[in-house]
């Protein structure tokens, strides 16, 4: 079986990659990701200076998938612009640079930055970077999302994607599909980031599991799959001439083919390989090879979107 994939440019020897965020916040993690089977590599989403993060415990494993309240810990986008200038693009495993500023004007500088560098690195603008205080994140305010992208291709005039939090009304797919389609140059979609502000409990502590935020953080893992194949499907379905990359509750060959099915170019892998490590990559690869043969796929392309309604 062919398990690779060709798009924007970019050709991948199979379609896994890390999640923005897991194991991709240091050059040491990020050649780690890059040395394992994935295909492709994403850094950790920078801002304009580094930042130390929320305090710990800020991740932990529940039961069935993840919370995390991370507050945004990276070195600083000048750290990742270096890491992407002395990247060996001649691998054949693409560099995917994530930005997610605290502000429109610190995306802005980062993406100048980027463009001036002139690298053959993607951008992936993550959308679940903080609005002016007192509104939702910029990917659940659609006039917000419309604003900052018209200001983005201003002065980014390549090819990139965004990462979309999840959606959950169909008016709200709607709605962020036609914001989407208004901009030739945004090639792709990833979704979905971390079902926001999820609540884990310990009934024997009595307690909460992460420090910030009360408690409150992002979920991953198999609590978030049905809502990531919804947002690949629907988004697969919404955009047009877009990629829609699938990340959300992949743990086995089971669920990466699951996403492709539902209609996804490529997918990450976030809870999974922070609890089991790069390794997961050949096992997830070769899960998804098996199941291609048994069921008589050469290609991804032979199954891609073609998931059946009834
Ligand atoms: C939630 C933000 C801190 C605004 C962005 C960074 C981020 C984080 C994080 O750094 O806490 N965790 C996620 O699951 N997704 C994200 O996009």
């Amino acid at each position: 079986v062919d398990l690779s994939v060709s798009w924007l440019g970019v050709n991948m020897e199979n379609p896994l990659y890390n999640a923005s965020g897991v194991m991709c916040r240091s050059r040491e993690e990020l050649d780690a990701v890059a040395a394992s089977a994935a295909g492709a590599v994403v850094t950790k989403s920078c801002t304009l200076s580094p930042r130390e993060g929320n305090p710990e415990p800020r991740y932990a494993r529940a039961p069935h998938g993840s919370i995390n309240s991370m507050g945004l810990p990276n070195a600083g986008y000048e750290y990742y612009l270096d890491y992407a200038k002395n990247y060996d693009h001649a691998s054949g495993k693409p560099l995917f640079v994530s930005v997610s500023g605290m502000t429109l004007e610190e995306n802005l500088t980062m993406l100048k930055a980027f463009r001036d560098a002139d690298l053959p690195c993607l951008v992936e603008l993550n959308l679940s970077c903080p609005n002016l205080p007192g509104k939702a994140q910029i990917g659940y305010d659609f006039a917000a999302s419309s604003h900052v992208l018209s200001e983005v291709v201003k002065v980014y005039d390549k090819p990139f994607g965004v990462k979309l939090p999840p959606y959950f009304d169909p008016v709200h797919f709607a709605e962020m599909a036609s914001v989407l389609n208004s901009f030739p140059s945004l090639k792709y979609v990833t979704c979905i980031n971390s079902v926001g502000n999820g609540l884990v409990i310990d009934i024997d502590s009595e307690s909460v599991v992460i420090k910030p935020k009360a408690g409150l953080g992002g979920l991953g893992g198999d609590y978030v799959l049905p809502t990531a194949l919804a947002n690949v499907r629907e988004f697969s379905r919404l955009l047009d001439g877009k990629h829609v990359i699938g990340c959300g509750g992949i743990k086995s060959g089971r669920e990466a083919f699951m996403h492709i099915l539902a209609g996804a170019t490529a997918v990450q892998v976030g809870t999974c390989l922070y609890e089991e490590g790069a390794g997961c990559f050949a096992r997830i690869r070769d899960e998804l090879a098996a199941i291609m043969e048994e069921k008589g796929y050469r290609t991804l392309a032979d199954f891609r979107g073609k998931l059946l309604t009834m």
